[in-house]
């Protein structure tokens, strides 16, 4: 199996199936900064980055929008001053997804090169 910072999103169905427990335990190791989160019955995943200031945070945040349009999948982005928090999930199947454990390590990648940059 790819590993998540090297994987793509497949193209998501409305029939497609959420992540097993199995395989939520076993995802979520390999993004152990990233919490899981229910709202509503929706699972999610999430993680707030720290920045120095609003302009990192504001560039970081359009790093994330790049990825998920490249990718086709998006996330909700919280941006304030010096932090952003940023949400998986998969809409279409009202919770998590393999593109979503993808999305998240790429997201920590792109973390990395932001703070290497400032
Ligand atoms: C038409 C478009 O491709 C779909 O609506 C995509 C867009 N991005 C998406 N992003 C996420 N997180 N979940 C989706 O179900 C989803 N669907």
């Amino acid at each position: 199996m790819t590993a998540l910072t090297q994987a793509h999103c497949e193209a998501c169905r409305a029939d497609a199936p959420k992540v097993s427990e199995q395989e939520l335990a076993d995802l979520i190791r390999q993004i152990p900064d990233w919490q899981v989160e229910n709202r509503d019955g929706i699972l999610q995943l999430e993680k707030v980055f720290a920045f120095k200031n609003f302009a990192q945070a504001l560039a970081f945040t359009d790093a994330v929008g790049a990825l998920a349009e490249a990718e086709g999948h998006h996330p909700a982005l919280l941006t304030e001053w010096g932090k952003v928090t940023v949400t998986w999930w998969t809409h279409k199947i009202r919770g998590l997804h393999r593109n979503d454990f993808i999305m998240a390590a790429r997201t920590d990648e792109l973390a990395k090169g932001a703070k290497e940059r400032a």
